[in-house]
């Protein structure tokens, strides 16, 4: 089958680099290819550069399916450890929306569906469930609810309450953004991340992110059996 991985920055996937990836001509971030279809794509932190790139990989390549992998903060809740890694079930935009004098509402409330379906898709986007369910089996990983935030939660009040309003687990800047591509252009979409810190954390010494890149890059040599 042939894979697109796509990450954020070059950091998340330095560990898959010692892979013989050759480098493709590509205009938005960067893109390599091992022979038998893989690739691995870095297309930039947050959304829009992360709908950019896929969209362009996606008809340049025309992959059967797209993984994508990285770093992400876990929602104290959530329970999920430092260097700790987890499957997403669905992605939320977090943060996609208004936001009134008397609090925030998503964009069902504003009545614009982000994709116009059918199903019309708002807030949530689904992730493959049989490719999702494979990668959490061989990552031994749990498959819950991931969130992205344009905009990284900075205080831990902040946080609570972004988990009490959407439940998800693992808060990224990207990954709504590829599931909602991936979803538009019907290509089965995945994702997994490792826990670099807690959601609200802004004290740096207390993340630990070479901890989360070796073990989601451990998680995906399990899952493509490299
Ligand atoms: O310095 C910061 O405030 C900062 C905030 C978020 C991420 C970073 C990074 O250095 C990594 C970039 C990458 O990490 C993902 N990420 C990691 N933790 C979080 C989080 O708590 N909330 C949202 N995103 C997070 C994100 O997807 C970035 O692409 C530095």
């Amino acid at each position: 089958m042939s894979t697109l991985l796509i990450t954020a920055t070059a950091l998340e996937a330095a560990p898959l680099k010692a892979l013989p990836w050759r480098a493709r001509p590509f205009p938005l971030g960067e893109l390599y290819a091992l022979p038998g279809g893989l690739y691995l794509a870095h297309l930039g932190v947050a959304k829009v550069n992360t709908a950019a790139g896929l969209a362009l990989a996606l008809q340049q390549l025309a992959p059967e399916a797209v993984v994508q992998f990285g770093v992400g903060g876990a929602f104290a809740a959530s329970g999920l450890p430092l260097g700790g890694v987890a499957v997403a079930s669905g992605e939320v935009h977090m943060d996609t929306g208004v936001q009134l004098e008397r609090g925030w509402q998503d964009m069902e409330a504003l009545g614009f569906p982000l994709l116009p379906g059918p199903p019309p898709r708002f807030n949530h986007f689904p992730t493959d469930l049989a490719l999702s369910a494979a990668l959490a089996e061989a990552a031994r990983a749990p498959r819950v609810l991931f969130g992205t935030s344009e905009c990284v939660t900075g205080s831990f009040g902040a946080a609570a309450r972004l988990y009490a309003r959407f439940g998800a687990a693992i808060e990224s800047m990207e990954g709504a953004a590829a599931a909602q591509v991936c979803a538009a252009l019907k290509v089965p979409f995945a994702e997994v991340r490792g826990v670099s810190n807690r959601v609200g954390e802004r004290d740096k010494a207390r993340w630990d992110l070479p901890g989360a890149v070796r073990a989601v890059n451990a998680a995906l040599k399990a899952f493509l059996d490299l």
